[in-house]
């Protein structure tokens, strides 16, 4: 095909990189040195490495995701085929990383990995892919945050295989059409709702990467202790496990802040008393809940009775943001189903006050208005 001309639309395209990108999705300041934040320090950067599984076999729970993903992977060896693209979403620490690892893994492939807010401009897009190998895994994480160009050159990578290279700026802008060797690619989202339905269409195979079972993180913290070599029972095992808000890196990062405890304050073995007293020194509740959590409860409860009250009030009551509020400790509350958010304000449920050891009071308990409010 002779390379032809770009219409107005595709250059401009090329232009509105820098307002396109979308903004950081990063949350306030304050979830940084969570110690049951969900997103990844420096830390647990380089721990993970070590700690990830390297094979399906090897990866723990999300047995949904992981028998449908193996059929994909065996059909497409079987063929000899490169895989079909695959998309990964689900919250931070789940294990979209370690798997988008494992697929190249198990199809004997490289892997190259970016993300999203690394590519600013379709151009970038372009370089990586037209550098990719056959058959290679391509890992974009956080690939909502692509900008705009970007997503519409990949729409035509992914299903054609090829992308159009703009070269020169204006009127005289050619597009150079430029094959690629078939890839595999893999993407991952903690906001799946927020990619635009064609992207999303053109994943052969998408995995939604459920929170996990207390009795899965137990496992995922029995290995990960094998792994740096520490000594723990089944119910210590289990004492973190509770406290782990159903994610895998905050369960290996909770199992490390103990093993820190047990060395200095018992004699290095994990058993449950031990990881109890060490996580009520870096104040992580039997349910996983830590200070700010428990500060906007307590607010909740103590000041407004249990609400309806607004978010800002919420707020200013335990001197956070809103948005901190809003952002770090209200989605576990309510996926706890500890707080709810209804048109009038937040509400504590009834599980709340038990939570805190405090006793409802006796209109807040069963009236018709309250349970009105959790029915919706
Ligand atoms: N199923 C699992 N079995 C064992 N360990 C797991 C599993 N899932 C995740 N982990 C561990 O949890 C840590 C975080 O996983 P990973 O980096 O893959 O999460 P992620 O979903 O990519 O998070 P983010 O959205 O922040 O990028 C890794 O160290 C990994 O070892
Ligand atoms: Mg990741």
């Amino acid at each position: 095909m002779p390379p032809r001309t770009t219409t107005d639309r595709e250059v401009q395209s090329v232009n509105w990189d820098d307002e396109s990108a979308p903004e950081t999705t990063d949350g306030p300041a304050a979830a940084a040195d969570r110690l049951v934040g969900s997103s990844a320090d420096g830390e647990d950067q380089a721990v993970e490495a070590a700690l990830r599984p390297k094979d399906l076999g090897e990866f723990v729970g999300q047995e949904r995701v992981r028998e449908q993903l193996d059929l994909v992977l065996r059909a497409a060896r079987a063929r000899g085929a490169t895989a079909d693209h695959v998309l990964l979403s689900g919250a931070p620490g789940l294990g979209k990383t370690t798997l988008s690892m494992i697929i190249a893994a198990e199809m004997g492939a490289p892997i190259r990995i970016t993300s999203g807010p690394a590519i600013q401009h379709a151009g970038d897009l372009a370089a990586i892919l037209s550098s990719l190998t056959e058959g290679e895994v391509l890992f974009l994480d956080e690939i909502h945050r692509m900008s705009r160009p970007a997503e519409e050159m990949l729409y035509m990578a992914m299903e054609d295989f090829r992308v159009d290279v703009i070269v020169g700026k204006g009127p005289g802008a050619t597009a150079i059409p430029l094959e690629l060797p078939p890839f595999t690619l893999v993407g991952a989202t903690t906001r799946a709702g927020l990619l635009p339905p064609p992207l999303r269409d053109r994943f052969g195979f998408t995995g939604h990467m459920e929170f996990y079972a207390p009795a899965e993180l137990e496992r995922v913290i029995h290995r990960s202790a094998r792994l740096l070599d520490v000594a723990i029972d089944a119910e210590g095992a289990a004492e973190i496990a509770g406290r782990s808000r159903g994610t895998p890196r905050i369960a290996n990062r909770l199992l490390r802040r103990v093993r820190d405890f047990a060395q200095v304050k018992a004699d290095g073995v994990i058993t449950p008393e031990v990881a109890a007293q060490a996580l009520e020194v870096y104040e992580v509740d039997a349910r996983g809940l830590d200070r700010l959590d428990r500060a906007v409860l307590t607010a909740l409860l103590k000041l407004f009775g249990g609400g309806p009250v607004g978010l800002s009030t919420l707020a200013v009551a335990v001197g956070e943001e809103r948005e901190t509020v809003e952002e770090v400790a209200e989605p576990f509350l309510v996926r706890e189903g500890l707080l709810a958010r209804t048109p009038r304000g937040r509400i504590a449920t009834p599980a709340a006050w038990t939570h805190l050891g405090l006793v409802p009071p006796a209109q807040a308990a069963g009236g018709p208005g309250q349970q009105g409010l959790f029915g919706g």
